[in-house]
């Protein structure tokens, strides 16, 4: 399995590293726009290999497309990040150009290629994926949904004061900070609802520090984070790699499904060999449900100021 990221900074390198660490590809290229940039981190990651044991060849390239041919799956993460004080939204003047082109040379460098986005808005950056590229919709999938969950499910571990392997739960709709939708009604500890353990006000904790989980981490470190994005993609590119057939809510093009169509938003899908197997459809309760609209309203907002 030949697996390409674009972006070879602080998301690309990081999920290069995750991957290669779990050792179930055997090629990861990294390309970046910065002369020599991509060839240093794959360097430097490749001298770890002996010492944390895998063989994953990790190779880098600047610009060089023709490297990245027959790739089962790229991951897109080329662009500018947020600074604090800064919106996702508020990057899509440079990113679209970005993600737009770097998909143009995936696809005629790899047809059959699954495409992971995750430069922000993230979103609506699928969405131009969609429109761009021409492949099936099966093989085009926003990262936001598996950081978003893992998010949650720190935070949930934190006002349950549990280790987090006790605790599940998902985060569906967009991936911003107003359009987020954690599912506190399905979120359990072993099984027993969560809603059981926290009262209305470390419910209510738990939800809006999970939406503003990035925005927390933009103010500390002075940029986004980028370790548990990386591992989000990883999990998402071995679920293929490895035909898991794992549920992972992600950005998808809605074609009915949570009554929206044409737009892609979070929601639950089985994730195999092929890309996305199968939207899931879960039950939400009343207000999940007006919240999942408010958010596509948004998305469909900003998806307006995108140019084909
Ligand atoms: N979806 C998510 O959950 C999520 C999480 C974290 C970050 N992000 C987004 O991921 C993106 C990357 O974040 P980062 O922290 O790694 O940023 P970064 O600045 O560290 O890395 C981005 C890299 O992209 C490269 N690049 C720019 N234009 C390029 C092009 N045309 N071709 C190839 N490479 C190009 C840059 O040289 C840079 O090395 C940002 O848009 C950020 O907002 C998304």
């Amino acid at each position: 399995m030949k697996v390409t990221v674009v972006g070879a900074g602080a998301v690309g390198a990081s999920c290069a590293e995750y991957i290669a660490m779990k050792n179930f590809c055997s090629e990861v290229v990294l390309v970046d726009i910065k002369e020599g940039f991509a060839e240093g981190k794959a360097m430097d990651l490749m001298q770890t290999a002996s010492l944390n044991g895998f063989d994953t060849k990790i190779t880098g390239t600047t610009g060089d497309y023709s490297k990245t041919a027959g790739s089962h799956v790229a991951v897109i993460t080329s662009g500018i990040p947020r600074k604090p004080g800064m919106t996702r939204e508020e990057l899509i003047g440079i990113n679209a150009g970005i993600v737009k082109e770097v998909t143009q040379n995936l696809v005629k460098n790899s047809p059959e290629v699954i495409i992971i986005v995750v430069s922000n808005p993230m979103d609506t950056m699928a969405y131009l994926v969609h429109k761009t590229s021409g492949l099936p919709k099966h093989k085009i999938i926003g990262m936001g949904g598996a950081l978003d969950s893992a998010r949650f499910k720190y935070r949930l571990a934190e006002a349950l004061e549990s280790p987090i392997s006790d605790v599940d739960g998902m985060v569906i709709a967009a991936h911003s900070d107003t359009g987020m939708l954690p599912l506190l009604s399905k979120a359990t500890r072993n099984g027993v609802p969560v809603t059981e353990f926290l009262d209305e006000e470390q419910q209510k904790y738990v939800i809006e520090e999970t939406k503003v989980g990035g925005a927390t981490l933009t103010k500390l470190l002075g940029t986004s984070a980028w370790y548990a994005p990386g591992a989000a993609v990883s999990v998402m590119v071995q679920a293929i790699a490895c035909d898991q057939k794992k549920m992972i809510p992600c950005s998808l093009m809605l074609e009915g499904e949570y009554g929206q169509n044409d737009i892609c938003l979070g929601v639950p899908a089985i994730i195999g060999a092929n890309g996305v197997e199968k939207i899931v459809n879960v039950t939400l309760t009343a207000d999940e449900q007006l919240k999942f609209a408010e958010a596509a309203n948004a998305v469909r907002e900003v998806n307006g100021d995108l140019k084909f």
